[in-house]
């Protein structure tokens, strides 16, 4: 079988699109949806200068030594500032240990929505945690502006979805008034020496993304695998100039599975001995920490029962988190964790 990320452009939606055009990218938004859960958009409308800007600040970061960097550790119920290589496992927010039982090799620094942008709603801590800028020239002005990009294309995703599941126009918008948004900026590098390059290494273990959606900016490096229908995994590289999307847990649970929140993980090949580097931000948009998340209606066959209980924004989360970065195993992703095992 070939597997394939179909594009779809999203300019109809940009732009003040005609009817017709907007009917097209949302029936190949849902087909999309339906059989691969990733899709590559164009059309998005993000401008080079504000990727290239966020790939800079990256470097600006990533570059310092792990003692500077470390100085932007948070505790890990905070979801904010600096990820050192090894500090996570991803695969745990599935309930299942990596082979190795070693951690993700990535580094990572979050940044999110904090309180302090919504003033007047009163939003708890840390789920709307404030953030730690690094002390790197022009990162926090070149990050936030990407920031407000990627959440500009992940509400205007949403409105694609309304139009794809034929629910009412801004259906999504009052789950997302203050959505939980975070960007992870991704390296993935090791410094040399530091590791046996013949061990199974993981970039960043297999699991699925939590929220409603995810733009992903990604290096044209090899590295990223999706799990296909097939239950084998498939390499994935973004087109020149496109942005990844995938749908997260909650979206799946919105549509009882008909659309897929689909298994992934970052395997870097090793080439003479080294990792090529490669990096990757990934944009959540998870919608309101109080936002009960139920199977829509429309989305079950007459007589089909949800598969999944209601929950909330918040509850999702934290199971989710506490297992990729606090290290409690997740028990309640049974299904998905039953997925990978039988992988190959
Ligand atoms: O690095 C990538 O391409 C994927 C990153 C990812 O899946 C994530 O941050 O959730
Ligand atoms: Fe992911």
């Amino acid at each position: 079988m070939t597997f394939a990320v179909p594009v779809v452009d999203i300019a109809p939606y940009v732009t003040d699109g005609t009817t017709e055009a907007r009917a097209r990218t949302a029936a190949e938004m849902d087909a999309a949806c339906r059989t691969v859960g990733f899709v590559q958009i164009v059309g998005h409308g993000v401008a080079a200068g504000i990727t290239d800007g966020l790939a800079t600040a990256m470097d600006g970061l990533f570059e310092r030594p792990l003692d500077v960097k470390s100085r932007y550790r948070t505790p890990p119920e905070v979801n904010r500032g600096y990820s050192p290589p090894k500090s996570e496992s991803l695969s745990l927010s599935l309930g299942v240990e990596s082979a190795t039982r070693m951690n993700d090799f990535f580094e990572a620094f979050n940044v999110g929505a904090a309180a302090s942008w919504f003033p007047g709603l009163d939003l708890p801590q840390p789920d709307y945690a404030e953030n730690t800028w690094p002390d790197v020239p022009g990162f926090q002005d070149a990050v936030l502006a990407y920031f407000h990009e990627a959440a500009r294309v992940a509400r205007t995703l949403t409105a694609v979805f309304a139009d794809a599941l034929g629910l009412p126009a801004g259906f999504f918008d009052r789950f997302t008034g203050h959505s939980i948004d975070v960007l992870r900026m991704n390296n993935y590098a090791l410094p040399p020496g530091q590791i046996d390059l013949d061990g199974d290494l993981t970039g960043m273990g297999e699991h699925t993304d939590y929220g409603i959606v995810t733009v992903l900016w990604a290096d044209r490096v090899a590295g990223l695998q999706v799990l296909g229908g097939d239950l084998a995994w498939h390499d994935v590289m973004p087109d020149p100039g496109a942005l990844l999307v995938n749908l997260g847990d909650l979206t799946a649970r919105w549509t009882n599975e008909r659309w897929l929140s689909t298994l992934h993980r970052v395997k870097p090949p090793v080439v003479d001995g080294r990792i090529e580097r490669r990096r990757s931000a990934a944009f959540f948009h998870d919608g309101d920490l109080d936002a009960l998340i139920e199977t829509i209606p429309t989305c079950l066959a007459p007589g089909e029962a949800p598969t999944y209980p209601p929950i909330t924004v918040g509850e999702h989360l934290t199971a989710k988190l506490a297992g990729s970065r606090a290290g409690v195993r997740n028990v309640s992703a049974e299904r998905d964790a039953a997925r990978v095992r039988a992988a190959t």
